[in-house]
C-alpha cells in the first residue's frame, strides 16, 4: 500500500484485527466526523477474480493487485480497507480475501465464513464478484460462499437490507438481461435451499437484500470497454445512501465516530464464534461510544479554564451570577455531548446523558456549598454589623432583632436565587436554616449581653444610690437607722425597677422572665443593703470606740472638754458607753422587713452598766442571756453580729476605751492639784496676823513697796521663763539639775528682753495673757510656757487617738 494512511490491512491472514491502525485511518479520513453519512462497501469473490483491479479502478484506491505475468495465485489476504477517493459521502472500502484460493484449502473455510459474515454486518453494499461463466453453474465457485452468507444472515442478523451488488465479470456476448435472471434464479435457489428458522420461514430475500447486478468486460481484454463500464458504475456510488440510492434501504447504521469501535467488536463477536445480534450490539456500541464520550466530556469540563476560574473566584468568595456562569458552562459540555451522540441509540445516549450529567453537577456541587457557604457567612457577618448599628442608633432591641433577621433571611434567598445551578436541583434550606440558627443564636447571646449590660447598670445604679446613704445612716445608729434604711431602700428599688422595666420593654420578652428579672433586681438592691450593712457591722468596733471617743472627749458643742475637775467622768462614761451598746444594738442584725426584735434590750440587760449595785457582780449572775451564737426571732441570715460575739466585742471595746477613762482620770485629778497652790487658810491667817508690821512698813516706805514690786516682777518672769512648774514635774532632783543649766541663759535673755523694750514704746505680750494662751492651746498649739492641766488631758486623747491599730476589730 503506497497510502499507509488511507488504507491499512484491517484484519490479518490470522484473524488479527488491526485496532491502532483503524484509529490511525478513521483520523486520518476524518471519519468520525460524519456522523451517519458515510458508506461502507465490501467486495467478496473468489481468489484472482480481479476484485483488487475492480476497486482501485472504481475507487482510483491502490490495493495490491496480483501481477499477471506470476500467474494466479493469492495476492489479498485477509481483509484490506481504503477510503474511496473523491466520493460523496465519505466511502469505505474493504477488499476481502478470495474465497476459493488454492493455497489456503478447505481448511480455511472457516476464515471466508468469518470474514464474509463480517463484511456484511458492517457494509452498506457488498459487491459479489463472479465470473460471467459461472452463471447457471451447479459448481460455481461462489455458490457455497452464497450459501454461507445467506445462512449466518438468516441465523445471525436481523435484516439490514444490505445491497448485494453482483459484478459479473468477463461478461461475454449474452447481454445482461438474458443473463440476469438466470442469475435471480440462482440467488433465489441458494436462498430456498438455505434452512431459516420458524421466524423467517416465509421471509423473502428482498427482506434482508437489495440485489442488483452489473455485468463488466473483461479487464485484460477489453480494457478501454472495462474502464468506461467501471466509470458508469462508479457514478452510482456518489450519493449512495440517499433515498433510491445504491444502499439507500440500509437499516441500523452505527454513526461513524463508532465505526471503529463496532468494527473491532463485530469481529471480536465473530471470532468467538457468538451469537452476533445487531441490535444489541448497536446499543453496546452505543453504550461504549457514549461512555466514552460522556468521559472525555467530563474531561473536558475539568479541565475547562472558564470552570477553574470560576471554582478558584468561588473558592475566595461569592461569585455575581455564579449559577448562570455555571449553567452555561455545563450546557456547554452537555450540549457537546449531545452533538456527538446525536447517531447513536436514544435510550443508551439519554442514560448516558444522565451519568455524565451526575458526574459534572457532583464535580461543581462543592463550588455550590462554597458559594453558599460564602453567601451564608457574608450575610451572617452583615446582619451583625446591621444589628449593632440599629441598637447603637437606639432602634428597639427586639424589632430591630425582627426587621434584620427578616431582610437578611430574604436577601440570603435571592444569594440563593443567583447561585441556582440550571441543571441542578439542589436545596439550600440545610444552609439557610443553618443561617437562621446562627442569626437566632446571635440575637440571643446579643439580647442577654444587653440584658446583662442594662442589669448591670441598674444594679451600678443601685449600688450607688444605696451603699453611702445605708453607710452613713448606720454610722448615725439609732432607732430610726432601719426605718430610714427600709425607706431609703423602697424608695430606691421601686425607682430603680421602674426604670428597669421600662428599658426592657424594648426586647418585648415574655411576662415571666421580665417578673424574673424585676425580682432579680430587687434582690440585688436587698444585697447590696445587706452586704453593706455586713461591711459596716465588721467595723463595729472602731464605729463604737468612736462614738464612744466623740461623747466622751467632746462636749455637747462638739469641742475637746478640758478635765478641770468639775465634769462627772462616770456619767459622761456611762452615756458614751451607751450610745456605743446602741450602736452595737443597731448593727447586730438586718431589719429590712420591720420585725420587731428585742436585741437591744438584751444587749443593754446584759452589757450597760446596772445602776443597781447588788448586780454589778456579774460573775455571780446564773443565767447569761449572751451565751449564744443566735438572736431570738433573728434568723441567722438576718444576724450580722451574734450574741456571742456582742459579748467579746464589748469586752474588748470596754478594755480599749478604759484608757481614755483612766487618762481622763488622771488628767482631772493632776488639773485639781495644779490649780491648789495656795497654802491652807490657817498659815494665810498667821501670815496675816503675824506679818502686820511688815505690811504696814512697806505700805507706809513706798520705795520698798519699789523694790519688792520690781523684785515680784522679776521671780514672776523668771517663774514663767524657766517653767519652774514643769521641770519640777518629773521630780525635785531633774527639776533643780534642769534649772541650774537653764538660769543663767534665762536671766540674760529677760535682762536681753527688758532691754529691747525699753528702747520701744510698750506693747501688750501675748502669752502673758491668760486668755490668748487657752486659745492658742485649742488650737492644739503646744505652748511651752503654758502649765495647766489642760495639757495633760491633751496628750492623753493624743495617745488614744494614736492607739487607732488596737481598734480594729472584726467579730
Ligand atoms: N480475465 C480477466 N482477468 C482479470 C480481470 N481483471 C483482472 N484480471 C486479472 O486477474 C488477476 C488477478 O487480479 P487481482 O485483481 O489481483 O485479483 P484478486 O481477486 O484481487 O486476487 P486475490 O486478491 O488474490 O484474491 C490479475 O492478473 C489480473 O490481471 C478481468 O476482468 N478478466
Amino acid at each position: 500500500m503506497a497510502d499507509e494512511c488511507c488504507s491499512l490491512q484491517l484484519i490479518d491472514g490470522d484473524g488479527g484485527f488491526n485496532k491502532s491502525g483503524l484509529a490511525e485511518f478513521v483520523k486520518a479520513v476524518r471519519l468520525a466526523e460524519c456522523g451517519l453519512s458515510y458508506a461502507v462497501v465490501s467486495i467478496m469473490g473468489p481468489q484472482s477474480s480481479g476484485k483488487s483491479t475492480l476497486l482501485n479502478n472504481l475507487f482510483r484506491t491502490n490495493f495490491r493487485e496480483m501481477d499477471a505475468f506470476k500467474g494466479r495465485s493469492q495476492t489479498t489476504k485477509g481483509i484490506w480497507m481504503a477510503k474511496c477517493n473523491e466520493i460523496d459521502p465519505c466511502t469505505i472500502v474493504m477488499d476481502l480475501e478470495g474465497t476459493d484460493g488454492r493455497e489456503r484449502g478447505e481448511d480455511d473455510t472457516a476464515f471466508e465464513k468469518q470474514s464474509a459474515l463480517f463484511a456484511l454486518a458492517v457494509s452498506d453494499i457488498v459487491l459479489i464478484n463472479m465470473w460471467c461463466h459461472d452463471i447457471g453453474r451447479e459448481q460455481a465457485a461462489n455458490k457455497p460462499l452464497l450459501k454461507t452468507v445467506f445462512q449466518v444472515m438468516m441465523r445471525l442478523f436481523s435484516p439490514r437490507k444490505t445491497t448485494l451488488l453482483f459484478v459479473i465479470r468477463d461478461k461475454t456476448r449474452t447481454p445482461l438481461e438474458n443473463l440476469e435472471p438466470v442469475l435471480r434464479e440462482d440467488i433465489q435457489k441458494i436462498w430456498d435451499s438455505v434452512p431459516k428458522p420458524q421466524l423467517h420461514t416465509e421471509t423473502p430475500l428482498s427482506e434482508f437484500f437489495n440485489v442488483d447486478v452489473v455485468a463488466l468486460s473483461s479487464y485484460e481484454e477489453k480494457e478501454e470497454q472495462f474502464k468506461e463500464q467501471v466509470a458508469s458504475l462508479r457514478q452510482r456510488f456518489f450519493h449512495s445512501i440517499a433515498p433510491g440510492g445504491l444502499a439507500g434501504d440500509r437499516r441500523g447504521v452505527v454513526a461513524a465516530s463508532a465505526f471503529a469501535l463496532s468494527a473491532e467488536e463485530i469481529w471480536k463477536v465473530i471470532k468467538e464464534n457468538k451469537d452476533l445480534d445487531l441490535p444489541a450490539h448497536k446499543v453496546m456500541v452505543a453504550t461504549v461510544r457514549c461512555e466514552e464520550i460522556a468521559n472525555e466530556k467530563f474531561v473536558c469540563l475539568s479541565a475547562d479554564e472558564e470552570w477553574q476560574q470560576l471554582a478558584e473566584a468561588v473558592e475566595n468568595g461569592i461569585v455575581p451570577g455564579f449559577g448562570k456562569k455555571l449553567s452555561s458552562i455545563l450546557e456547554k459540555c452537555l450540549s457537546g455531548y449531545d452533538m456527538e451522540v446525536i447517531y447513536f441509540d436514544e435510550g443508551v445516549r439519554n442514560a448516558k446523558r444522565q451519568q455524565l450529567e451526575s458526574k459534572l453537577l457532583q464535580l461543581v456541587h462543592p463550588a455550590y456549598q462554597s458559594m453558599l457557604g460564602h453567601l451564608r457567612s457574608k450575610t451572617l457577618d452583615d446582619f451583625k454589623e446591621a444589628l449593632d448599628k440599629a441598637l447603637e442608633s437606639g432602634e428597639g432591641f427586639a424589632v430591630a432583632a425582627c426587621d434584620h433577621t427578616e431582610l437578611f433571611m430574604s436577601k440570603f434567598d435571592e444569594g440563593c436565587e443567583d447561585a441556582v445551578v440550571e441543571q441542578a436541583k439542589w436545596d439550600p434550606t440545610k444552609i439557610r436554616d443553618k443561617l437562621q440558627r446562627d442569626i437566632d443564636a446571635h440575637v440571643a447571646s446579643v439580647r442577654a449581653a444587653k440584658l446583662s449590660e442594662l442589669s448591670a447598670q441598674f444594679e451600678g445604679q443601685l449600688s450607688k444610690a444605696l451603699a453611702e446613704p445605708v453607710e452613713a445612716l448606720l454610722d448615725a445608729a439609732s432607732d430610726d437607722t432601719w426605718p430610714a434604711i427600709r425607706r431609703l431602700l423602697q424608695k430606691e428599688t421601686k425607682s430603680a425597677i421602674s426604670g428597669f422595666a421600662s428599658a426592657l420593654a424594648a426586647f418585648e420578652l415574655d411576662q415571666v422572665t421580665v417578673e424574673k428579672m424585676l425580682a432579680k433586681l430587687e434582690e440585688y438592691a436587698k444585697n447590696v443593703v445587706e452586704s453593706k450593712s455586713r461591711e459596716e457591722a465588721g467595723r463595729a468596733l472602731i464605729r463604737m470606740k468612736d462614738r464612744f471617743s466623740t461623747l466622751f472627749s467632746r462636749d455637747s458643742d462638739s469641742m475637746p472638754r478640758l478635765w478641770t475637775g468639775k465634769e462627772d467622768i462616770r456619767a459622761i462614761t456611762k452615756t458614751a458607753r451607751a450610745a456605743s451598746l446602741k450602736l452595737m444594738s443597731v448593727m447586730a442584725a438586718i431589719r429590712l422587713d420591720d420585725d420587731k426584735d428585742n436585741i437591744e434590750k438584751t444587749l443593754s440587760l446584759a452589757l450597760a452598766d446596772n445602776p443597781n449595785p447588788n448586780a454589778t457582780n456579774r460573775s455571780i449572775q446564773s443565767f447569761d442571756p449572751l451565751a449564744s451564737s443566735s438572736w431570738e426571732e433573728v434568723s441567722p441570715k438576718k444576724t450580722l453580729i451574734t450574741p456571742v460575739q456582742c459579748k467579746s466585742l464589748w469586752r474588748q471595746f470596754k478594755a480599749e476605751t478604759e484608757y481614755t477613762v483612766t487618762q481622763a482620770i488622771a488628767a482631772q485629778e493632776a488639773n485639781k492639784r495644779n490649780n491648789n497652790w495656795l497654802p491652807p487658810p490657817w498659815a494665810i491667817l498667821a501670815i496675816v496676823i503675824l506679818g502686820f508690821n511688815e505690811f504696814m512698813t512697806l505700805l507706809r516706805n513706798p520705795f520698798y513697796f519699789a523694790i519688792i514690786f520690781v523684785a515680784f516682777l522679776v521671780g514672776k518672769a523668771l517663774w514663767i521663763q524657766l517653767d519652774i512648774p514643769g521641770e519640777f514635774r518629773n521630780g525635785a532632783l531633774p527639776g533643780i539639775l534642769a534649772l541650774s543649766t537653764k538660769f543663767l541663759p534665762t536671766v540674760m535673755n529677760l535682762l536681753k528682753k527688758l532691754a529691747d523694750e525699753g528702747q520701744r514704746p510698750a506693747a501688750p505680750e501675748p502669752h502673758r495673757n491668760p486668755e490668748l494662751a487657752a486659745k492658742s492651746f485649742r488650737n492644739g498649739v503646744h505652748n511651752s510656757t503654758t502649765s495647766d492641766a489642760s495639757s495633760n488631758i491633751t496628750s492623753s486623747e493624743n495617745e488614744s487617738e494614736q492607739s487607732s491599730p488596737l481598734r480594729q476589730y472584726k467579730p
